[in-house]
């Protein structure tokens, strides 16, 4: 990125995006988006201080004011386009970040700005700063500026949570036929598919979750799935010797109970050895599942006793017994592409070169997988990747920004003349499958 200023144009094509581009969605995202974001953080701090207190003790008094004066002025920094600054030493991520950012000053030969530099570093940098206001205090340390958000959306999920529930109750303890359970293979992959719909971040917190049975869902989307590459995935599966599937996860709620519906059905039909679920270490774009997400929710649904609590038991028996997993690594949490993933963090890539499938969830993944950039959508998936090809994997996406590739011609044409915003909107979805 050579000069500063903002252009009246969508990312060019082949770069990264960036919010300096007025017609990217990186711009209205940075401008309008992520401020509500960050006042719903502060407005929950100031709402809820007397319940914080009670909980994590009087010293938290001190330290929500402390922290609400520190989201804010992060908030004023952003809308000011200010340069962006070095973290403390807080954290054992720093340095990394750290040397990022120098490296970012040293090759424009200035800091680089919110707006200006690119959108996804720009955006985790923001998440890692509103840790980094946390991590400075004491007493609430641990405390998840999300987590009512994210509990209130899994509340008004339950409807659909029970529908699945008792779909899966019957599927796990009945034999099905091989036909049987390829049909029900895709069925389940397309409602973790379309459980990515619901994030929190693309909405500013607002819950944007499905009002139908997820059943009738799948069916009746099916032509929105701009790229279905569904049937090679389950060849691989059935093809390749029983191991382990690993999920890197999106998010928390109806999400990731969709994704745990998945992970079941493919330990009990398709006899695969264990899952790992893969989650952030820390908060992260609002609703991410960090490792205490998946606990509250099965403790959740165990009180709701019928066929949630039915579920949620078994589910707790696999992860009793290590056939599923909760693995937290800090990888997920820095800025960089995954094409980056072998040199920056070679010990994940080498766990999961032993993967037989790694399913990426949900639209940030989708990011970090095709570096960001806006290609044409025709470029094929696999060059997207740009060498990253541990193991064969899936991306399901729900399209929520304005990067894609791996579309036959014709298909980005057809899906703008269907609605302008569709890349955008989580109304399009791809199931792109590498084994390259
Ligand atoms: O939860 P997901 O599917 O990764 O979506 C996260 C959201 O964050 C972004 O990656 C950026 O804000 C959007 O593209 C998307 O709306
Ligand atoms: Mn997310």
């Amino acid at each position: 990125m050579g000069q500063i200023g903002f252009e009246d144009c969508d990312t060019p094509l082949n770069t990264r995006l960036s919010a300096r581009y007025k017609r990217s969605f990186a711009y209205p995202s940075f401008k309008d988006r992520i401020p509500v974001i960050l006042t719903k953080v502060i407005d929950h701090l100031v709402r809820d201080k007397e319940s914080i207190i009670a909980h994590f003790g009087e010293k938290a008094r001190e330290e929500v004011k402390n922290v609400i004066g520190y989201v804010s002025q992060l908030k004023n920094e952003l809308m000011t386009d200010k340069p962006l600054t070095e973290l403390s030493s807080l954290g054992s991520d720093h340095e990394l970040w750290n040397r990022i950012l120098s490296d970012k000053t040293k090759e424009h030969s200035r800091p680089p700005t919110w707006f200006q530099t690119e959108w996804l570093y720009a955006e985790c940098y923001l998440y890692r700063r509103l840790h980094e206001a946390f991590l400075q205090t004491e007493a609430i340390k641990h405390l998840d500026p999300f987590h009512w958000q994210k509990t209130k959306a899994l509340e008004n999920s339950l409807v659909q949570a029970e529908i699945l529930a008792q779909h899966v109750n019957k599927i796990v303890s009945n034999n099905a036929d091989s036909s049987e359970t390829e049909q029900l293979f895709y069925e389940f992959l397309k409602i973790s598919l379309w459980g990515n719909k619901c994030d929190l971040s693309l909405s500013g917190g607002t819950e944007i979750c499905l009002q139908e049975n997820p059943l009738n869902q799948v069916l009746k989307y099916d032509s929105f799935i701009l790229a279905d590459d569904s049937q090679c995935v389950l060849k691989h599966l059935a093809d390749s010797p029983k191991g382990t599937i690993d999920f890197v996860l999106d998010n928390a709620g109806y999400e990731v109970f969709t994704d745990l519906c998945l992970a079941e059905f493919l330990l009990s039909k398709f006899d695969e050895h264990k899952v790992l679920f893969r989650t952030k270490a820390f908060p992260w774009y609002v609703s991410d599942v960090i490792a205490k997400d998946i606990h509250y929710i099965l403790n959740t649904l165990k009180e709701k006793k019928g066929e949630l609590a039915e579920c949620a038991n078994r589910w707790q028996s696999l992860f009793d017994s290590g056939k599923f997993q909760i693995v937290e690594n800090q990888f997920w949490t820095t800025p960089c592409v995954y094409a980056d993933m072998e040199e920056v963090d070679p010990k994940l890539y080498g766990e999961l070169k032993e993967s037989k499938l790694i399913i990426f969830k949900g639209d940030l993944n989708y990011r970090k997988l095709d570096s960001d950039i806006n290609w044409p959508p025709t470029t094929p998936f696999s060059q997207c990747l740009k060498g990253f090809h541990p193991a064969p994997l899936v991306s399901l996406r729900t399209l929520k920004c304005d990067t894609i590739g791996g579309l036959q011609p014709g298909k980005a044409e057809q899906a703008a003349s269907q609605s302008e915003s569709w890349m955008v909107t989580g109304d399009f979805a791809v199931i792109q499958f590498d084994s390259s």
